[in-house]
């Protein structure tokens, strides 16, 4: 709804009410309207000012009612009738106007917003383009590179760069409101014609074409196969060529394309699983709401490679005082230098000063005794983590979390190196871990409560979304990539190449194919947990392609025998130009060792398509989704399709592997795992799981009613 007052003798005030983001409901869209209408009917009133409650002008369209059929008065009409009044209507932004709620404002005839608000057009994110007037108006306003930007990266800018682009006409660091108030009173005497955005004339680009043709480039290249970065550069267009409201109608036909497709629909599942996920709950019954998190000012970071770098940028950005430890003295210095200038970069990109007074480093575990939390961030190896677990146990004060960032090993083994196994919990980043949005917050079986709220909590400090996930090997995501990574090989063996398998999974939409990413991130990572987990020994009499009872290939590990580690060292499933070259090409070496290989085991290649490629790497990882249901290691499938876009780069706009099952149907799932399995008996990850097979009996429920197919399981407390 809408609240409705007269201040200041002569100013009619309308404050959007719909905790907690005014969000453009029917109900508030209606209140717009009715009081809207009082103030224009209101011969005392001169200028009118809308503002939101609570400091927070408007998150948008109400995205829940998306899904229904439309209520209330529709959007487009109403801000057409907020922009024809004939009293000045004047925005009062503070905290957020995004979405439908920067259109409002844009249908306003001034703008005044706080120097912090946060104003954008996020539209494309939800699959969706600004389709109340947004794609018209904002290059009217500001012009057509500053709006391409804007909307197809759906980016927030501050009041402060909204007042560089021409988008407010007045930034304040006082009341909004109040402000707002004392200019309306300024303009009530002015008529409002000339400040009609519609009418403004999109400002000339001297070459339109070029400048359209790099920007659909960079959206396709950005978001392969995505539906809205594309219409979002349409719209835009239509903006830039055609009258406003020839421009409006190709808004219109362009938006309804998009909010019928599956793509939107994906989007905005995701955007609410992102935040169903901090609503964790544990066996026990341990909850997000019930259980106080302990507070964390001090924490150490163990070993100072690639990810401790990055989770102690992060950890100081999130204005923790951080103790870094390492112990070879070379990455020590190293560190120091990358992790200032990553420091330095930061702060420049947000305005701030470093804190670099806020790290300190050591070649000891010294002051481990004076930390709350400590991240342990060493070599992969269990031994040599269970030896640190034992030492933190015995230097750190009383009530220290202890953390991993293990990628898969067992945290109740490290947890039992302890006096305190309750204050252990896996915190697993993803590289670069400054960067990526992703946390995996792991509780063993005597994780506390507490243990999982602080980690969790301190996630969301660093600007992560965490996900509460059960303890087992490799966890939700790096043990759903095992079954992936193994189709992926078994169909070179089969007889395909990295080449095609790769451009069939970047079609789908992945940023890069299983072999390019794994080129890029070492051969010899998964070379080493492979021989570490006894898979490098071919039992006697046995072939090399049967390993512990199951299909094996081999041809990973065969590429590390010969130094072929990836990108590193300039050969991997690809060559690269030189030792850390970043453009993959094909090789015809390794065509000819995949030959050499087939004849040696007697395979004969087949021709494989498409379809089966994208079958066997997507349903086998599926498959393994829905066992991690079925262990209670993931809570519902939200938790595994967030890991899965913000950890592995699956495509939002496919929602997550899960969302995507049912996309495709649970019974087509079921039936081509069938049939694959059938076709490779010897592979079990092809094996369709009892929940599937559970679900698809119960008739192929929607997505968010899986959770009521789960067994509860047994508590672990
Ligand atoms: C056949 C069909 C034909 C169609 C023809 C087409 C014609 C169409 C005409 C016009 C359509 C107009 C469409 C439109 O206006 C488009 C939009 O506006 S889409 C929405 C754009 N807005 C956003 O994307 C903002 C989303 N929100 C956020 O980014 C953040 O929430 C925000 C920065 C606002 C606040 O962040 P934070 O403080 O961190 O809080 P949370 O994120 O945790 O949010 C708190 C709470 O609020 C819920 N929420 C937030 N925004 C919305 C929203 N816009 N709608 C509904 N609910 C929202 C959020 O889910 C949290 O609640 P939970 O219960 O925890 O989930
Ligand atoms: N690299 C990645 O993409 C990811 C790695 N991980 C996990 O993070 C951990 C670290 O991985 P990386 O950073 O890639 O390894 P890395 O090899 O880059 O760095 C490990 C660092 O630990 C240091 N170290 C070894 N023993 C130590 C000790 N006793 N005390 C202090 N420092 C010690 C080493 O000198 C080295 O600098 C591993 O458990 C890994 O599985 C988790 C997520 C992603």
């Amino acid at each position: 709804m809408a609240q409705y007052s007269r201040v200041s003798g002569t100013v009619g005030l309308i404050t959007l009410l719909n905790p907690p983001v005014n969000a453009l409901s029917a109900a508030v869209r209606q209140g717009i309207v009715d009081t809207l209408d009082k103030a224009l009917s209101d011969r005392k009133v001169k200028s009118v000012v809308i503002c939101g409650h609570n400091g927070k002008f408007c998150g948008g369209a109400d995205i829940r009612e998306f899904s229904s059929p439309l209520t209330g008065p529709p959007l487009i009409p109403l801000i057409q009738g907020v922009e024809s009044a004939a009293k000045p209507v004047v925005a009062a932004i503070d905290g957020v106007a995004l979405g439908g709620g920067l259109e409002l404002a844009l249908g306003c005839h001034y703008r005044i917003a706080h120097s912090k608000a946060r104003l954008g057009l996020p539209e494309v994110h939800l699959g969706l383009l600004p389709g109340a007037g947004g794609s018209q108006r904002l290059p009217r306003l500001i012009g057509v590179p500053a709006a391409l930007d804007l909307i197809t990266t759906g980016r927030h800018v501050t009041g402060a760069e909204a007042l560089q682009l021409g988008l407010v006409d007045k930034v304040t660091d006082r009341n909004t409101v109040d402000e707002a108030v004392k200019f309306a009173l300024s303009v009530a005497d002015q008529p409002p014609n000339s400040r009609r955005v519609s009418t403004f004339p999109c400002p000339r680009h001297p070459d339109l074409d070029a400048l359209f043709e790099g920007a659909m480039q960079r959206v396709r290249q950005r978001a392969r196969g995505a539906l809205a970065p594309v219409a979002c550069v349409q719209a835009i267009r239509a903006a830039a060529t055609l009258p406003y409201a020839q421009g409006m109608e190709r808004e219109r036909e362009l938006m309804a394309t998009l909010f019928t497709s599956g793509q939107a629909r994906a989007q905005q599942y995701h955007f609410f699983a992102q935040r169903a996920v901090g609503r964790w709950s544990m066996p026990s019954g341990a909850r997000w709401d019930t259980t106080k998190p302990g507070a964390v000012h001090k924490a150490m970071v163990i070993g100072l490679g690639t990810m401790g770098r990055g989770i102690s940028v992060a950890l100081v950005q999130a204005g923790v005082s951080v103790v870094a430890m390492e112990t070879n003295e070379k990455q020590l210095m190293e560190a120091k230098q990358a992790i200032s200038s990553m420091l330095e970069r930061g702060a420049k990109r947000r305005g701030v000063a470093p804190a670099l007074d806020k790290i300190r480093y050591s070649w000891n575990m010294e002051p481990a005794a004076d930390v709350d939390l400590v991240i342990e961030a060493v070599f992969e190896d269990m031994a040599l983590k269970k030896k640190l677990f034992q030492q933190l146990s015995a230097l750190c004060k009383p009530g220290t979390f202890l953390c991993s960032n293990t990628s898969g090993l067992d945290v109740d083994q490290l947890a039992s190196e302890t006096r305190h196994p309750e204050l252990v919990v896996g915190m697993h980043f993803f590289a670069p871990a400054h960067v990526m949005k992703l946390l995996e917050v792991v509780y063993g079986s005597r994780s506390s409560p507490q243990a999982v709220a602080t980690a969790m909590e301190l996630g969301k400090r660093m600007g992560k979304v965490s996900v509460a996930v059960g303890n087992c090997r490799g966890f939700v995501g790096n043990r759903m990539l095992k079954p992936y990574l193994e189709q992926a090989f078994f169909l070179l063996e089969e007889g395909t190449t990295p080449e095609f398998v790769d451009q069939v999974l970047e079609e789908f939409g992945f940023a890069m194919g299983v072999f390019r990413m794994s080129d890029l991130s070492g051969l010899d990572v998964g070379w080493r947990v492979r021989k570490a987990d006894g898979l490098l020994n071919v039992s006697e009499g046995h072939s090399a392609r049967i390993r512990q009872g199951c299909r094996y290939s081999p041809l990973g590990d065969l590429l590390c025998e010969q130094g072929r580690f990836g990108q590193k060292t300039g050969r991997g499933w690809y060559q690269y130009d030189k030792p850390g070259g970043r453009v993959a090409k094909p090789d015809p070496w390794l065509h000819g060792f995949l030959e050499k290989f087939r004849t040696q085991h007697g395979l004969v290649a087949h021709r494989i398509d498409h379809q089966e490629v994208l079958e066997r790497c997507l349903y086998a990882l599926m498959n393994e989704g829905f066992r991690i249901l079925e262990d209670g290691i993931a809570a519902g499938p939200e938790d595994i399709d967030v890991i899965y876009v913000l950890g592995y780069s699956w495509p939002p706009h496919r929602g997550g592997p899960m969302f995507y099952a049912g996309m495709v149907g649970l019974q087509k799932v079921l039936e081509r795992l069938e049939h694959y399995h059938q076709e490779h008996p010897d592979i079990p990850s092809l094996k369709p799981c009892n929940l599937l097979r559970k679900l698809v009996v119960n008739g192929s429920p929607p997505v968010h009613k899986w959770r009521e197919f789960l067994k509860k399981p047994q508590s672990q407390l």
